[in-house]
């Protein structure tokens, strides 16, 4: 039996890496899609499987290794006929620009508590950081402080500062990461910075996924050249909030964990009650602005 991880899905076969040179494409036998017909896909790529070998050199996949995370399509997470997006991620990135196009904090503090809920660790990435005068270099301390006091890590990069770029590669090295964020704030150009093959590679993969079925809306992780894989899918810019009913949400928000403790209400939702201790804490300059900001404003969207 040989381990492997499936970096590619056509529908019926799995491209599956094994550390040598061909990857080798393998089928699922049938018993797996009955024992699990609740969900579209059995297999998500990401998935560490067992294969034994075919004498045509193709694989059968004999058993799947447990998930140690995945992120799904839609916002379903734990229910039965998801479709699974990416599994066994080492890291999300999210990634914004200090200007051209505007930060967006509650566009950090969305995906960090999606991040939570799907236990996928995350890191944030203030890019263009050449384009910052003092008050640009002076904010994103700031933000630093902030999420780096949450137990967030957090860089700020620039794909014009080989110094930063080498910080990113040395977080990226040998992890399966996804980048996310909005158009425009250097996603492709920095993963092109950190690996040069990196467009020839996802052009590479497309021309030949092309010829298959189904093949735009599976997930694919693309090796690295540092060691590890990017995933590339289309469907993980919705990357949006999982399933959360409104009193759990400031469970994903660290620094509320505690003042919520002192909430008058068990069910509380930090909003309208009265004697609220993350309210409170929020008053106290316990909590910072644009974080409650952010969590109302989730708070309103569930
Ligand atoms: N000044 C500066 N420009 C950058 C930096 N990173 C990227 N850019 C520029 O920003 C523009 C957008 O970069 P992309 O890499 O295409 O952004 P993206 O996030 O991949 O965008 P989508 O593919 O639309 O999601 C390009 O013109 C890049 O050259 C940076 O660190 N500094
Ligand atoms: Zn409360």
């Amino acid at each position: 039996m040989i381990k492997g991880r499936v970096i590619q899905s056509t529908g019926s076969w799995y491209h599956v890496d094994t550390g040598e040179e061909k990857i080798i494409e393998s089928r699922l036998p049938g018993r797996f899609r009955l024992k699990e017909q609740q969900v579209t896909n059995p297999i998500a790529v990401g998935d560490w499987v067992d294969l034994s070998m075919n004498e045509d050199g193709t694989g059968s996949i004999e058993h799947i290794h447990e998930r140690k995370n995945y992120i799904t399509r839609q916002a379903t997470h734990g229910k039965r006929g998801e479709q699974i997006l990416v599994s066994n991620l080492d890291a999300a990135c999210v990634v914004q620009s200090i200007k051209k196009p505007k930060l967006k904090e509650g566009f950090i503090d969305r995906f960090l508590v999606t991040c939570e809920a799907y236990e996928v660790p995350p890191l944030i990435i203030i890019n263009k950081m050449d384009l910052a005068k003092s008050g640009g270099i002076a904010f994103a301390e700031e933000l630093t402080d902030l999420y780096q006091d949450l137990g967030y890590s957090i860089i700020t990069t620039s794909i014009h500062d080989e110094a930063s770029v080498e910080e990113l590669k040395e977080f990226l090295t040998d992890k399966t990461s996804a980048f996310i964020g909005p158009s425009g704030v250097g996603k492709t150009s920095l993963i092109n910075t950190i690996d040069p093959a990196w467009d020839f590679k996802v052009a590479a993969v497309s021309d030949y996924s092309n010829k298959g079925k189904h093949t735009t809306t599976f997930a694919r992780l693309i090796p690295l050249e540092i060691g590890g894989y990017i995933a590339d899918t289309p469907g993980i810019r919705e990357f949006g909030l999982v399933d959360i009913e409104p009193w759990e949400l400031s469970l994903y928000f660290p620094e509320m964990l505690e003042p919520r403790q002192h909430c008058k209400f068990h069910n509380c939702t930090h909003h309208h009650e009265p004697k609220c201790g993350v309210a409170e804490a929020f008053e106290n300059g316990e909590i910072a602005a644009s974080r409650y900001h952010s969590y109302l404003n989730m708070l309103e969207s569930l």
